[in-house]
Parts: C-alpha cells; sequence; structure tokens
C-alpha cells in the first residue's frame, strides 16, 4: 500500500543509524507517514555484514532501535527517549547491497515510558526482522551532556522529494 509522507525527520552527523557524515554508518532517512507510523529506508552496504551479503544482526537491531525510538517524535518532536530494552526476532536473513525499509510505531506510552514495535522489510515486501522496544523519555540535554547543535541535528533534503512510500 503507497502512504503519503507527512514529513521526513532530521538527521544526526555521525550516529550509526542516521549520522550522514558517518562513512561507515548505515545514513538511513526516516520519513512520517499519514498512518501514523514511521518509515526508514535504508541502503545496505556490504561493510554492514557479518557473514558475506548478511547484513549483522547488530545493524538491524539498530535500525529497530532508532525507528522505534523516533516514532515518539512524530506527535511531539519534544521528546526523546533511551532504550531500556529491546526484543529481537530474525526470521529472515537481510542482505546487503539492498534497498530496506524499516516500520516503527508506538503502542503504548506514559509519563516517563513509552514502547513500540517495528519490522524490517526486504525489497520483495518479506518482514525479515521484528521487534518490540521499551525506551525511558529524557530530555535531550540530559543524554548527550549539552546542547543540541544545528550541526549534530539538522534537516537534510532529498535530491527528490518523497511523496508517497510503498509498503
Ligand atoms: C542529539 C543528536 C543525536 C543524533 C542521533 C540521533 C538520535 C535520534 C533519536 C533516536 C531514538 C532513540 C534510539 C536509540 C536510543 C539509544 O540507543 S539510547 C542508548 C542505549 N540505552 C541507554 O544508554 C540507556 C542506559 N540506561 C540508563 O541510562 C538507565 O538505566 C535509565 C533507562 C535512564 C533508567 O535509569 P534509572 O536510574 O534506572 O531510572 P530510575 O530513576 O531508577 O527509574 C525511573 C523510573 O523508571 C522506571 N524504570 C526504570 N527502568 C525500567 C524498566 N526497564 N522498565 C520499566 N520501568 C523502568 C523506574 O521504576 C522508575 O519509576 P518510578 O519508580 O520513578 O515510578
Amino acid at each position: 500500500m503507497k502512504y503519503k509522507v507527512i514529513k521526513k525527520q532530521n538527521s544526526g552527523n555521525s550516529c550509526v543509524v542516521c549520522g550522514v557524515n558517518n562513512e561507515l554508518g548505515l545514513k538511513t532517512s526516516f520519513y512520517e507517514l499519514e498512518n501514523g507510523e514511521l518509515v526508514a529506508i535504508c541502503d545496505t552496504k556490504d561493510w554492514h555484514q557479518s557473514y558475506p551479503g548478511r547484513v549483522h544482526g547488530g545493524m538491524s537491531a539498530a535500525l529497530l532501535d532508532e525507528t522505534i525510538g523516533r516514532a515518539i517524535s512524530i506527535n511531539d518532536e519534544t521528546i526523546w527517549g533511551v532504550t531500556v530494552s529491546l526484543d529481537i526476532k530474525y526470521k529472515k536473513p537481510v542482505p546487503t547491497d539492498a534497498t530496506i525499509k524499516i516500520i516503527g510505531r508506538i503502542t503504548s506510552e506514559n509519563r516517563k515510558l513509552f514502547e513500540g514495535s517495528g519490522e524490517i522489510i526486504l525489497p520483495s515486501g518479506e518482514i525479515a526482522v521484528t521487534a518490540t522496544g521499551k525506551y525511558m523519555k529524557m530530555p535531550v540535554e540530559k543524554i548527550t551532556d549539552g546542547e543540541l547543535t544545528s550541526e549534530e541535528w539538522k534537516h537534510v533534503e532529498d535530491k527528490e522529494k518523497l511523496e508517497y512510500i510503498e509498503i
């Protein structure tokens, strides 16, 4: 199904998942959709592998962790979270040199904590990895030990603006 993109989220500078200047990172982009979910798009590379041709499970976990953790800011971009627990199920291998999508959503929330779930979707449309995670809400200054600079957290325009994403 095709979903309208409401907003592209900001990117980090050095983050292993979203850092635009982390040459070995996953350089993932995040889009808020009309259905209230967050979708991430990532081009996997051979330096993300465990076994040849297969993305390292830790990379898949990091992608799901960040996608679920970012989904909380769809409704309020001042809320940030740190991961308290993450449960991952690896159902199919994720290939290197492929464009994959990662979906994240919030399933419950209170004053201190939020929980969410997500999936990694292969180019074939199959679900390869699923996750549920729990996060504690924290002010960003407390997480980073300082101010959020425009270098560390910024909007990066796509070469071609994505209007819709097919999931
Ligand atoms: C800036 C630019 C960046 C660019 C970059 C991009 C980033 C874009 C965003 C990405 C989105 C995030 C995605 C990645 C996020 C990580 O990767 S974060 C890194 C991994 N996680 C961490 O480092 C967390 C490490 N753990 C901790 O710091 C501490 O254990 C915690 C989680 C803060 C908890 O601290 P604590 O001292 O245990 O807290 P404590 O005061 O005891 O508990 C507070 C309350 O929470 C409850 N609680 C504590 N633990 C739990 C639990 N496991 N379950 C239920 N309740 C609990 C307690 O019962 C307590 O409740 P009350 O009794 O007060 O009612």
